[in-house]
């Protein structure tokens, strides 16, 4: 069985109907391996347009939509937020949760993002779980305690036989929009301890979660990182915002 690869663009904050434009004629004539699934995340307002503009170029077969976010309520009163059907009205595939500035600016807790990746895929939706430690727990050796405190709750909430639809993208907090990227040896050593950590509540979950790295990827750094066994693909920031960097970074990736 061949693990599909992603390449999930996050324009955060950013973006407007120009790059909705500049990205879908830039990647146009886009060259991807087999088993490689592009997902582009923009803000809520530009989901609709983009997701008709990519059909328009036929590149619906190879590129998805996602959003940010999502919330984990069904409807009522929750003034700002988003649900599920509203995106699954859209036709949206893709949601990533539990983002790092989500947890620490917005103070999402790892429950509420269990309950967020439930929701989705009662949805239908794929959730890209986003985890990470910071600099900091790094430091005192918590990494692989930090993260399975992350994963835990989800597998808590859904079952682990459910975990199998989830995608998880391992973000160093400390290289997000820093420069600053992992070595691709210290992404691969903490991707093979997150599918072992999988592995040991089953192993067919574990060879199936496509785990993508998130932090500083770039047109230059992208290979080798993508090269890594335990590597299916990326979460990609600031140089999502770039059509020519991005294309790039996407026909680097490979199913593994
Ligand atoms: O969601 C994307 C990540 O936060 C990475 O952002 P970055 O590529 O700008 O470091």
């Amino acid at each position: 069985m061949t693990r599909q690869a992603i390449v999930a663009a996050n324009w955060k904050m950013n973006g407007d109907s120009a790059l909705v434009d500049t990205m879908v004629s830039g990647l146009a004539d886009i060259e991807l391996s087999s088993h490689v699934d592009v997902v582009i995340c923009p803000s809520f307002p530009y989901l609709s347009e983009l997701n008709q503009k990519i059909k328009v170029a036929n590149l619906n077969e190879a590129i998805h939509v996602g959003s940010q976010n999502v919330s984990e309520h069904e409807s009522g009163a929750y003034t700002g937020e988003v649900s599920t059907a509203m995106l699954q009205n859209l036709a949206i595939n893709y949601v990533i949760v539990g983002h790092s500035e989500r947890r620490s600016i917005y103070k999402e807790t790892s429950t509420q993002v269990a309950k967020k990746v439930h929701a989705a895929l009662n949805a239908g939706l794929t959730p890209i779980l986003c985890i990470g430690e910071s600099e900091a727990e790094r430091a005192t050796g918590e990494t692989e305690t930090v993260l399975s405190a992350q994963i835990q709750p989800v597998i808590d909430e859904i079952g682990i036989e459910k975990f199998k639809d989830v995608v998880i993208a391992y973000e160093p907090v400390w290289a997000i929009g820093t420069g600053k990227t992992a070595s691709s040896a210290m992404a691969q050593e903490t991707h093979q301890f997150i599918r072992q950590f999988l592995a040991q509540q089953s192993e067919q979950v574990a060879n199936k979660v496509p785990l993508l790295y998130g932090g500083s990827v770039n047109a230059a750094n992208c290979e080798e990182l993508f090269a890594q066994t335990d590597i299916d693909g990326g979460l990609i920031g600031g140089a999502s915002l770039k059509a020519e960097q991005f294309k790039i970074i996407c026909s680097a990736a490979k199913g593994k």
